[in-house]
C-alpha cells in the first residue's frame, strides 16, 4: 500500500483526490491537511466519502507527519509547495504538486507571472512536468512532479500531434478556451458567485494569463522551436469542464489528420480521439480522467480546428496527479481511474 499525504484537503482538487483515491486499490490516505478544519473528520465534512475514510481527520500541515508518507500531493495555492517540497524530498517522500510551483523551468519567468520570487529554484532542474502523454519515461524515475494546469492539459494534447510532425505553422496558434467555475477554486470570490457567473460568460486575462508561458513551454518542446500562441480563457456557467477550441494553419492539405491523431494517441489510455466530424462535449468527460479530442478541417481551408475537452478537476488536476502516481510507483497506469463520465 502506498502511504499518501494530501496538503490542502478541503479545496476542490483536494476533495477530488479523496474521491478518486477512495477507489484506489494500492493507495491509502494517511494524512490530510487543512488549517481551517483541524480535527474535523473527513466523512463529516464530505458525506459522499462516508465509509471510506472513517477515523481520518484534517490536521494542520506538519512536515514530520507528511514525511512519513510515500508520496505527498500538494493541492494548494502557489507558493505552498515551494516551502515544503525540499524538506519532504530529503526524507525520501515523493512530491506530486498540483499547483504551478514547479511547472515553469525558468524561475525568473515564474516570478514574473506569479508576482513573487520563486521559493525553491534549486529544485527546478529535477522537477518533471507530469503530462504522461509526453513525459512518461521521466515520470517513472521522478522525485518531484509538476502536474500540468487544466487549460495547459487540454491545449497541449490538442496541438501536440500537429506540432510534433511539423505540420502546423507554429507562429500562428490560437487557443480559445472555456472553463467551468470550479477552475477558480473553492475560496469565496465575488466572480465565482452564482449571481455573477451562473448565467453569464466572459473572457478574461486577454492581455496574458499565467497559463500562457506554461502552454508555450510545452508547445515549444513539441515543435522543437519557437511558437507564437494567442490564448484566451473564458469563464462559463458550468461547474466542471474545459473546452478548448484550437486553431492552427496547416498548409499541407494531403495529410490525413484523423489518422495522424489516432496514431499519436493509439496507446494512450486517457486520450480519446473521436470519429471524424465529432463535437466533444464537456459532459462526456465529467468526473472522468480522459481528454476527448476531435480534429476538423473546414472545407477548402488551410485552417485546422481541434476540439479538446477535459474535466478540469480530473484529467486537468487530480486524476492526472493519480495517473502520475501510478506511473511513478510502477502500477498499472489506469489503476483507480476511469474514463467513464457522469451523464447527464
Ligand atoms: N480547480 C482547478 O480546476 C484546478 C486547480 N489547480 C491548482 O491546484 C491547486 C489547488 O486548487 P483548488 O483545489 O482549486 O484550490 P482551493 O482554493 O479549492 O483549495 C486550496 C486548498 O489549499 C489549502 N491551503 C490554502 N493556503 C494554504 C497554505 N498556505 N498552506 C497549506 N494549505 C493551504 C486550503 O485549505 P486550508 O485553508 O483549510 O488550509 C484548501 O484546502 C491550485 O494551485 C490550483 O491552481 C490545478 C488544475 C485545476
Ligand atoms: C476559471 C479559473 O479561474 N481558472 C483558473 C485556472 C485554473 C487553475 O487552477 O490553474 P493553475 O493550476 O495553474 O493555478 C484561472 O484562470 O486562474
Amino acid at each position: 500500500m502506498i502511504k499518501v499525504g494530501i496538503v490542502g484537503g478541503t479545496g476542490y482538487t483536494g476533495v477530488e483526490l479523496l474521491r478518486l483515491l477512495a477507489q484506489h486499490p494500492q493507495a491509502r490516505v494517511e494524512v490530510i491537511t487543512s488549517r481551517s478544519e483541524e480535527g474535523v473528520k473527513v466523512a463529516d465534512m464530505y458525506p459522499n466519502l462516508r465509509g471510506h475514510y472513517d477515523g481520518l481527520a484534517f490536521s494542520v500541515p506538519d512536515a514530520t507527519r507528511l514525511g512519513e508518507c510515500d508520496v505527498v500531493f500538494f493541492a494548494t495555492p502557489h507558493g505552498v509547495a515551494h516551502a515544503l517540497a525540499g524538506e519532504l524530498l530529503a526524507t525520501g517522500t515523493r512530491v506530486i504538486d498540483l499547483s504551478a510551483d514547479f511547472r515553469l523551468q525558468n524561475a525568473d519567468e515564474w516570478a514574473k507571472w506569479y508576482g513573487q520570487p520563486h521559493g525553491a529554484p534549486e529544485l527546478l532542474p529535477e522537477a518533471v512536468y507530469g503530462l504522461p502523454e509526453v513525459n512518461r519515461e521521466a515520470i517513472k524515475s521522478a522525485r518531484l512532479i509538476a502536474v500540468p494546469g487544466c487549460y495547459p492539459t487540454a491545449t497541449q494534447l490538442g496541438f501536440i500531434p500537429l506540432l510534433e510532425n511539423g505540420l502546423a505553422d507554429a507562429s500562428q496558434l490560437i487557443a480559445d478556451c472555456k472553463s467551468g467555475v470550479s477552475g477558480a477554486g473553492r475560496g469565496a470570490k465575488v466572480g465565482s458567485l452564482f449571481c455573477e457567473a451562473g448565467e453569464s460568460m466572459m473572457a478574461y486575462s486577454v492581455k496574458g494569463h499565467r497559463h500562457l508561458p506554461e502552454i508555450s513551454q510545452g508547445l515549444r518542446r513539441a515543435a522543437k522551436g519557437d511558437v507564437g500562441l494567442t490564448f484566451v480563457p473564458h469563464l462559463t456557467p458550468m461547474i466542471r469542464g474545459i473546452h478548448a477550441t484550437l486553431y492552427a494553419r496547416v498548409a499541407d492539405r494531403t495529410v490525413d489528420l484523423q489518422k495522424l491523431f489516432e496514431e499519436r494517441y493509439a496507446n494512450e489510455p486517457f486520450v480519446d480521439v473521436m470519429p471524424a466530424g465529432s463535437h466533444p462535449e464537456t459532459r462526456s468527460v465529467r468526473g472522468a480522467n480522459v481528454c476527448r479530442i476531435a480534429v476538423h478541417r473546414p472545407q477548402g481551408e488551410d485552417l485546422v480546428v481541434v476540439l479538446s475537452v477535459i474535466d478540469n478537476l480530473v484529467k486537468g488536476a487530480s486524476g492526472q496527479a493519480i495517473q502520475n502516481m501510478n506511473i511513478l510507483f510502477g502500477l498499472e497506469e489506469r489503476m483507480g481511474l476511469s474514463n467513464v463520465a457522469l451523464l447527464p
